[in-house]
């Protein structure tokens, strides 16, 4: 199936010569969550806004629903709803005046059943008379997206959803995110935090310093790139480790108390088998064993050099 975004060497240097993006390559499916993962200043929000049609490319293409951004700016931005970070819309209007003029904004025809089926997808039914100012934070949240869906937009793009939101918040907006999933929405949102990419994505993709370094399956990734750890805890503590098992990528740990085997991939875990087998030869017997998976973070900040 052909992407529903592609883009194609893209670039990006600002009017006072900084180059925030450097030849990005990146297709979107239809109907996945893509979560782009970087720093601050890696050129997430500029990528956006580029996709978006707010910041025009310096080089290269990006076709939306194969249309290009640039030249068919109307078409392309009628399929894409944007979530900003904050609303700043008028916090004396309604939520359904909020919502209905957003619609109207794309061109839209007035549609009250349409904007209904989305204040109570996104649980603000019962708010929809109440004026902006007097919701909670989640729930203005809720109208940030209710507004970009108002134009039925087929792509949704979230600017850092749950940026300093608490746990609960984050959780409900992770769930209205599979929702909308499941209503056949593309969502590609950025973050900061890589527990929501490992939460709710897809795929993810890693941008530094204007350059996209890998996209993947999120599964694949933690898979080709995470790495384990088995520790053995020692019946008896080592001086240091038999010459027979230098072979294994092994270290000795707490004054030889324990042994750690660092391996990756499946080839490395077939040895397990066999470095149990030369640790009974050896004589040498574990009371307690414990297994470590490096998490998304670990891989991120193995990549970029930073924590997200
Ligand atoms: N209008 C502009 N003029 C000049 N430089 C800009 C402009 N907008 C952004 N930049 C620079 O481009 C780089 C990328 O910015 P961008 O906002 O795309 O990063 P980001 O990954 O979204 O960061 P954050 O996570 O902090 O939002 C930054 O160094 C920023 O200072």
């Amino acid at each position: 199936m052909a992407p529903i975004v592609s883009i194609r060497n893209l670039a990006k240097t600002y009017g006072n010569g900084f180059q925030a993006l450097k030849g990005v390559d990146l297709d979107i499916k239809k109907g996945e969550i893509l979560a782009l993962l970087g720093p601050n200043g890696a050129g997430k929000t500029t990528l956006i806004s580029i996709v978006c049609g707010l910041v025009n490319p310096s080089g290269g293409q990006v076709l939306v629903g194969g249309h290009d951004v640039v030249r068919d700016f109307r078409q392309t931005r009628a399929m894409i709803g944007l979530v900003p970070q904050e609303l700043t819309t008028d916090m004396f209007e309604t939520v359904w005046n909020t919502v209905s003029f957003s619609r109207g904004l794309h061109g839209k025809k007035a549609d009250p059943g349409r904007i209904e089926t989305i204040l109570k997808d996104l649980s603000l039914w019962d708010k929809k008379d109440n004026m902006l100012r007097e919701l909670s934070g989640g729930m203005k949240r809720r109208v940030l997206i209710a507004k970009a869906l108002a134009h039925e937009p087929e792509i949704l793009f979230l600017d850092e959803p749950t940026a300093g939101v608490d746990v609960n918040l984050r959780r409900e907006m992770w769930q209205v995110v599979e929702r909308l999933r499941k209503g056949g929405v593309t969502v590609i949102l950025t973050t900061h935090y890589i527990e929501e990419a490992e939460e709710i994505a897809d795929r993810v993709g890693v941008i530094n310093h204007g350059e996209l370094l890998l996209v993947e399956d999120k599964t694949a990734l933690m898979r080709k790139l995470g790495r384990k750890e088995l520790r053995l805890e020692l019946a008896e503590p080592l001086g240091a480790l038999p010459p027979v098992l230098a072979p294994y990528n092994l270290a000795l740990a707490e004054d030889g108390g324990a042994l750690i085997y660092e391996y990756q991939g499946e080839a490395e875990q077939g040895r397990i088998g066999t470095l149990l087998g030369s640790l009974a030869a050896q004589g040498i017997e574990f009371r307690d064993l414990s297994t470590r998976q490096s998490s998304l973070e670990d891989i991120f900040v193995e990549l970029v050099g930073q924590r997200a």
